[in-house]
């Protein structure tokens, strides 16, 4: 895939990274976007992914008005730090959108990227955004899901179809005037886990682009290992 395929520069696509979380599920005692990976804080990683990218024309990155540890990874050129940090990912997010306003266009492509996903690459954005293209309700990373599906509620056990079934993963991309206008809309933070299901619920379908198991979220203590395996075997080559 070749970069050609990307318009060379209006509308712009900006990355925001909600870094905002306390890793609750991670229980390291510290938030788990600060935790070493192959020797490097996993936000690092994730911020080096879009700084890696040429289709990524500035990072944003939301951590909360009081992190203790973002000074040891940024500032620098291409990277903003926003210190407005919500109670959940939704509210980081629309808070991060907030605070763009005036500095983005309506039509410029935002993509939402978790910071505890470090396995991301610039090959992997290239694809999300040429493959997502034009389309008017964006587009997101998934994976189609292999293993059998069940649902066990309330004692019931029953087997889902998995047809059709995909693995939500990020960066999800939309249009900054469709992603506010859908976050904005969301009443139920229950049901918004996504991205792209606040865009969903306005009668929109997002593309789904394949995405990679690389490129996995980092949530129990059990998955740094498997982020450091995947990362290893991706390094560039050292001459
Ligand atoms: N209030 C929050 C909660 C989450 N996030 C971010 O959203 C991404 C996905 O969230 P998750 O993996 O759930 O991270 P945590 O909320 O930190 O984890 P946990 O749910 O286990 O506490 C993470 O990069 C996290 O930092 C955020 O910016 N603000
Ligand atoms: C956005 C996401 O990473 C897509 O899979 C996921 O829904 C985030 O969930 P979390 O519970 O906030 O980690």
């Amino acid at each position: 895939m070749t970069d050609s395929a990307v318009p060379a520069s209006r509308p712009r696509y900006v990355a925001l990274i909600p870094a905002a979380g306390v890793g609750a599920r991670m229980a390291a005692g510290s938030p788990k976007q600060y935790l070493p990976i192959l020797g490097k804080p996993m936000l690092r990683h994730t911020i080096d992914a879009f700084l890696s990218s040429p289709l990524i024309a500035h990072t944003y990155v939301v951590v909360s008005a009081d992190d203790p540890f973002i000074d040891t990874i940024v500032p620098e050129a291409g990277v903003t730090v926003l210190g407005c940090g919500g109670a959940t990912r939704m509210e980081s997010i629309r808070n991060g959108l907030r605070a763009l306003h005036g500095g983005i266009a309506p039509d410029d492509w935002v993509l939402v990227h978790d910071a505890a996903r470090p396995g991301l690459d610039a090959e992997l954005i290239a694809r999300l955004i040429v493959e997502t293209g034009e389309h008017p309700a964006g587009g997101l990373l998934a994976l189609p899901v292999v293993d059998t599906v069940k649902r066990h509620v309330a004692g019931e056990v029953a087997t889902v179809s998995r047809d059709g079934l995909w693995l939500a993963q990020t960066p999800q991309m939309f249009r900054y005037q469709l992603l506010t206008r859908a976050l904005d809309a969301a009443t139920d933070p229950s049901a918004i886990t996504d991205d792209a299901s606040a865009v969903e619920a306005l009668g929109l379908a997002p593309k789904l682009v394949e995405g990679h198991p690389r490129n996995l979220k980092v949530t129990l203590p059990a998955d740094i290992r498997i982020a450091e395996m995947y990362l290893a075997a991706h390094q560039p080559e050292q001459k």
